[in-house]
């Protein structure tokens, strides 16, 4: 289990990580998702001690990582793929952590079986490939057999074979009752591999939910509609009782797929519609909407893209996530 409390970090002026509070527990995949510099290197660096807290806390199965016996026995993390002597062969590289960490040689082979890299263990790193460094960095992650793992960006670069071996491996490790920990900055990536999701935008907590309900919140269906009578069909569909977003460019959403009933209401009030779609919004979406919507809260008080009627809502959008959502909305 990883705890963090409050957890702080300040370069200078620069606020990167911003009181996070979440606990990462054991048998699930957590996804750490956020846009480039949202803070989420800078997060997991504070969790092996190679950053020092600004304030806050942090702690690996209730200590701090410098407080941990045999680290490599308890914590496994891949922060950086390239981070390998190059002139080392894999299985140079893996016995020298093995042996200054009192781990037996069987180990080593084990972990280059289980990543796939015994053909090629004598082979120097340099030559490597960037899906075989990520292989074996995930190597040396798992060399001390430890409880809780964390992969920084685990998929960045590598082809769909590789991206599809790094998921089956991480469900594994979870199967297993380990605790882990990715980070990532695309959602649908996510969507197929973490259970449950953590979401930061300029250091600061967005969402702290499972990925189930995640889902459910987020894959809405509505109908788009554009019409040269827009001001009418507000009126019209205001009497029918139906909740209109409005949006930019002038078209209007209505969620839950009405687009029946609003063509025919339409038609009834001989009001010309220029679109009438059905459509679905992608996780994708969802994540971009919650952490753009961050970016806008530091820059105004006000949501953008005003609703009508005023008090108007897109049911689900951002409902029931954590502590942290709830401060920022
Ligand atoms: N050593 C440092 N000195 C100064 N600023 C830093 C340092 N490390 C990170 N930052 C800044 O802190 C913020 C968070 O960076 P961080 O690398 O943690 O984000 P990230 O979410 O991992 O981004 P990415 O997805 O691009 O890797 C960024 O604005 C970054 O420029």
């Amino acid at each position: 289990m990883i705890e963090l409390e409050g957890l702080t970090k300040r370069y200078g002026g620069k606020l990167a990580v911003d009181g996070l509070t979440f606990t990462v527990r054991p048998g699930l995949v957590t996804g750490f998702l956020g846009p480039n510099g949202a803070g989420k290197s800078t997060t997991m660096r504070m969790v092996l001690g190679l950053d020092h807290p600004t304030a806050g806390d942090v702690r690996i199965d209730g200590r701090h990582y410098d407080e941990l016996k045999d680290p490599l026995t308890c914590v496994g993390a891949v922060l950086d793929a390239g981070d390998v002597h190059g002139g080392r062969s894999a299985f140079n590289h893996l016995l020298c952590l093995a042996q200054s960490n009192g781990i037996p040689l069987t180990r080593v082979h084990e972990v280059l079986d289980t990543v796939g890299l015994t053909s090629v263990a004598h082979k120097k790193a340099k030559g490597f490939s960037l899906g075989m460094s990520q292989r074996l960095g995930i190597a040396a992650a798992l060399l001390g057999d430890p409880r809780i793992l964390m992969f920084d960006e685990p998929a960045n670069g590598l082809d769909p074979e590789g991206i599809h071996w790094i998921r089956t491996l991480m469900k594994s490790l979870a199967a297993q009752g380990r605790t882990v920990f990715v980070s990532s900055h695309v959602m649908s990536e996510m969507a197929l591999t973490a259970d449950h999701l953590v979401v930061i935008g300029q250091g600061r907590l967005l969402a702290d939910t499972s990925m189930a309900d995640f889902i459910r919140q987020n894959s809405r269906s509505y109908v788009r509609i554009r019409s040269p009578q827009r001001e009418r069909l507000l009126h019209v569909l205001h009497e029918a009782g139906i909740t209109v977003v409005e949006c930019g460019g002038g078209a209007l959403e209505v969620d839950d797929g009405k687009a029946e009933l609003i063509g025919e209401l339409a038609a009834r009030h001989r009001i010309v519609l220029h679109e009438l779609s059905p459509r679905h919004a992608s996780l994708e979406e969802a994540f971009m909407r919650l952490t753009a919507q961050a970016v806008e809260y530091h820059a105004h008080s006000d949501v953008p893209g005003g609703s009508w009627p005023r008090q108007a809502s897109r049911a689900g959008w951002g409902t029931g996530w954590g502590a942290g959502r709830r401060k920022g909305a």
